[in-house]
């Protein structure tokens, strides 16, 4: 019984992230241009979620701040998600939804990029970071899931929407971690060619 619960995980998530090649091939190609684009430039990037998506955002961070695959120079990556003093004083002073709304006030500037994560689309605190990027002339790079929700509503032209084409929580999470290292192959490949194991 556990185990055949163990095999259908495995398989589900498998099947879902070769479905979900396909169709998000495209837009992850365009944030890793973004994503380079803006570094290059000088400018940042700022990553927001809840729950699973914040740990993701905090990966993100570190494997930016760190290193991924091959020795390079930091590269500047925020995670807004991480300091308790912001977030509980924000959260009681004001209320949770502006938490990550009022740290893109604070750090983002014009050219930097938000990426948004959100598995529903509808988390309210992600969503009003986005209305303040947008304010803040930042390009929005969303990761979601079940149609999109909310974000999905709000994408402009000028933005890049990741949406992974599933209705579970856990399974969206586990496209959304993939994503996240192939942006950074992405971006180590568009500063040095190649890739890390050529
Ligand atoms: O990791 C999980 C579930 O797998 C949870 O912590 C999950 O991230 C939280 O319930 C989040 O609050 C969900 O928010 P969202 O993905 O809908 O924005
Ligand atoms: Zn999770």
């Amino acid at each position: 019984m556990i185990n055949q619960r163990i095999l259908q995980h495995f398989q589900e998530s498998a099947q879902l992230k070769l479905q979900a090649a396909e169709q998000l091939a495209e837009p992850i190609s365009q944030a890793v241009e973004i994503m380079f684009t803006a570094l290059s430039n000088g400018n940042k990037i700022l990553a927001c979620g809840n729950g699973g998506s914040a740990a993701d955002c905090q990966h993100f961070a570190a494997e930016l701040v760190g290193r991924f695959e091959r020795e390079r120079l930091p590269l500047p990556a925020l995670a807004l998600t991480t300091d308790t003093s912001i977030l509980t004083a924000v959260g009681n002073d004001y209320g949770f939804r502006d938490v990550y709304a009022k740290q893109v006030q604070a750090f983002g500037q014009s050219g930097d990029v938000l990426l948004a994560l959100s598995t529903s689309g509808n988390s309210a605190n992600v969503v009003a970071a986005i209305e303040a990027a947008v304010e803040r002339d930042m390009r929005i790079i969303a990761l979601t899931g079940k149609g999109g929700g909310v974000m999905g509503e709000l994408m402009s032209d000028a933005d890049v929407h990741i949406c992974v084409p599933h209705d579970r929580t856990a399974r969206i999470q586990e496209v959304h971690a993939l994503t996240i290292h192939i942006l950074c192959d992405g971006i180590d490949v568009a500063l040095f060619g190649g890739d890390a194991n050529d």
